[in-house]
């Protein structure tokens, strides 16, 4: 197990609108933060794009995922190479399918390969020992975010939102000391949020997200299908809970009858109005919204969000950290702590029994050697 002391780590997200891969580099002892490295983009092309969307939905068991595990690797090799001083890695992989009460949780990747190319200990495999201990396996980025609170010298709970293809919510208190101590955290996936848009906006003009909210801005939000939309069970459900990206995917379906605009400006709606039922698990108001995740640049979704909220609502970016980064950051914080034996989810943020330290660490074998030696 690695002692307590400050080190570079290196994370890689590729999150749910399959999208690319993040890569960036922190300074931090699994605790605290030190400094953010620098980070890169490596977008999937549109054919490895299609490689893995047609992937979507299986297992390991279930075979037939070498190509998609090729698209994976190769694009995270050349995501994670070059950075430097780098001490360590976490590497998330590619969720492929979330069904934590049910089959578990598939992030496509293989650490070994990566720790033996990168010549570097990679951790991965974050979400499964969660799962196994009773936890949901998602959402593993509030324990970054408590520490990103105390970065950014909150000395009030606040919160914070990533509205990627799904979105989440966690809620800090920033005056406890650590984040796995009761109360500190509360953290849960809010519902879709960029997930169904794209999906619209692909079937219907060929883009892929409705870029500014351009589209959504000429709609209206039909209230019937918001309604309907707002019965599912899963806004009932009482926190930590989490979803699988295509967990709504029947919700186009209400919009199916309307014009692109409308149909757009009401999945724009839905999402907002998730994260709206959402805020009213917060144990005690937030002082702040902190917004992350590709949906941050979507000024009718944030407005939206203003129009209903009595806290501020604003891009991560106002309070110093990167928004596009966040979550790359997480898994290279988050790697430290499983190199350290910390726990990486608690009761408030998965619903797991007891706080869990997650993940699998791979060597390469030079550095196995080394220190044997
Ligand atoms: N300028 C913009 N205007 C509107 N929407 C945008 C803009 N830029 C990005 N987005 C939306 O954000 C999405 C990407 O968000 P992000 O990269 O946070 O998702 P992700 O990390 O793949 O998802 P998750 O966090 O669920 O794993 C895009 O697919 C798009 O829908
Ligand atoms: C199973 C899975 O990959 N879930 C993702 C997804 O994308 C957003 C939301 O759903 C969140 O639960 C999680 O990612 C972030 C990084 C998390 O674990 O905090």
């Amino acid at each position: 197990m690695m002692k307590a002391g400050r080190i570079r780590a290196l994370g890689a997200m590729s999150g749910t609108s399959l999208d690319g891969v993040d890569a960036a580099a922190v300074e931090t002892d699994g605790e605290r933060i030190f400094g953010f490295g620098e980070s890169r983009y490596r977008p999937y092309s549109p054919e490895e794009q299609a490689v893995l969307s047609a992937a979507l939905g299986r297992w390991p068991e279930d075979g037939g995922l070498d190509a998609a595990l090729a698209v994976v690797q190769g694009a995270h090799e050349e995501a994670l190479a070059g950075f430097e001083d780098i001490a360590l890695v976490g590497f998330h992989g590619q969720t492929l399918a979330h069904e934590p009460r049910g089959r578990g949780t598939h992030q496509l990747g293989d650490g070994d390969a990566l720790a033996a190319a990168l010549g570097l200990p990679v951790v991965w495999d974050f979400r499964s020992a969660d799962i196994r201990f009773g936890g949901e396996g998602a959402p593993l980025a509030p324990f970054y975010h408590f520490a990103c609170a105390k970065w950014i010298g909150a000395d009030e709970p606040l919160a914070f939102l990533n509205l990627g293809g799904v979105g989440n919510l966690t809620w800090v208190d920033p005056r406890k000391e650590r984040p796995d101590e009761a109360g500190a955290l509360l953290a849960f996936d809010t519902g879709p949020a960029n997930a169904p848009i794209n999906d619209v906006m692909l079937a219907r003009r060929g883009e892929a997200f409705d870029r500014d909210g351009a589209l959504a801005r000429q709609g209206e939000v039909a209230q019937g299908a918001l309604e309907m939309f707002l019965d599912e069970g899963y806004f009932l459900k009482m926190p930590p809970k989490s979803l699988d990206r295509d967990a709504f995917k029947d919700m186009i379906e209400l919009v199916n009858e309307l014009s692109d605009a409308d149909a757009v400006a009401t999945l724009t709606g839905m999402s907002a109005a998730a994260v709206l039922r959402g805020m009213e698990h917060c144990p005690e108001p937030p002082a702040r919204l902190l917004v992350c995740g590709g949906g941050r640049k979507n000024p009718v979704m944030m407005d939206m969000l203003r129009a209903a909220l009595d806290c501020p609502v604003e891009p991560v970016e106002d309070a110093g950290l990167d928004g596009d980064m966040l979550e790359a950051q997480a898994f290279a914080h988050l790697a430290v702590r499983v190199a350290r034996g910390l726990p990486t989810s608690c009761p408030g943020t998965t619903g797991v029994r007891a706080g869990v330290s997650g993940g699998t660490l791979s060597r390469p074998a030079k550095a196995v050697n080394e220190e044997d030696g």
